[in-house]
């Protein structure tokens, strides 16, 4: 269940790469799971229009510090402008985010939570359920042929995915597997470039290919008029740096998602 990472080139690569020498550290099981209820991730992003999943995110590879956010309150914010969904970037290093940022958004809202991290080691799943996530990211670029088993995994757990495709191949084997959500990013994780066509092009081939689940567009996204591309075709966004860096973050959200309710 470990994925060969050494063939992962780029940003992508290095940061996988380190994650899981972080997480072979720690014992299995570390994190103690207080077998909370936790609200239903694709239940929220299923509502009608289009769901917003507002990410905390402080700092990236792409854009160097974004902001110094107080992670629950923030997420308390972003609850309040009409997000559906909070990912947590948990990644210490390239995105200075922590299990604790999870737990204590947990704590603050009521919502779904996703647990952003790079989940390269099966130990990450159960450890994300246990911080208080309704979901797990699972990256094809970085999982290859053992995203099913991930999918697998995550279920086992009561936990759903949203598994992150970018290109037309890692689709296929993103919908091979089974995935129920699909999020398609528009930032090339290795070249680190976004393009916002990337969303419309694959999102057409997934229906085209008779996918009936949940689609997810991600990175890029800031103002209004780009959400568009996405009605009736996608059930959800995910913005990350330009609601961390707005500094009115229930303000940024009422502004950018003013057409799409
Ligand atoms: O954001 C990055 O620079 C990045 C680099 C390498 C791997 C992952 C990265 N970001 C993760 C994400 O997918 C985004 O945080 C998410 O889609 C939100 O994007 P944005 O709204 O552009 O911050």
């Amino acid at each position: 269940m470990i994925p060969r990472l050494d063939d992962v080139p780029g940003v992508l690569g290095e940061i996988c790469r380190r994650r899981l020498d972080e997480v072979s550290r720690r014992p299995y099981g570390s994190v103690p799971d207080l077998g909370q209820t936790l609200p239903s991730f694709s239940r929220a992003l299923a509502l009608p229009g289009l769901s917003l999943i507002a990410e905390v995110k402080r700092k990236s590879p792409s854009q160097g510090d974004i902001a110094p956010l107080d992670a629950p309150a923030v997420a308390r914010s972003y609850e309040q402008g009409g997000a559906r969904a909070v990912s947590v970037l948990t990644e210490p290093h390239y995105f200075a985010g922590s299990d604790e940022d999870l737990r204590a958004v947990r704590r603050a809202v009521g919502l779904p939570l996703l647990r952003k991290d790079f989940t390269v080691h099966p130990s990450q799943v159960p450890e994300a359920r246990a911080l208080g996530a309704s979901a797990v990211l699972l990256i094809v670029a970085a999982l290859g042929g053992l995203t099913g088993d991930y999918l697998e995994l995550a279920r086992r757990h009561g936990l759903e995915a949203l598994v992150e495709v970018h290109d037309e191949r890692e689709l296929d084997l993103a919908l091979e597997a089974g995935a129920e959500i699909v999020g398609v990013n528009n930032r090339d994780l290795v070249s680190l470039r976004v393009n916002m066509d990337t969303a419309p092009h694959l999102g057409e081939r997934a229906r085209s290919k008779g996918f009936t689940g949940l689609l997810v567009a991600e990175s890029g996204y800031s103002r209004p008029e780009e959400l568009r591309p996405l009605a009736g075709r996608f059930d959800a966004v995910l913005v990350g740096t330009s609601l961390a860096r707005s500094g009115d973050w229930q303000g940024a959200i009422e502004a950018l998602m003013a057409d799409s309710r």
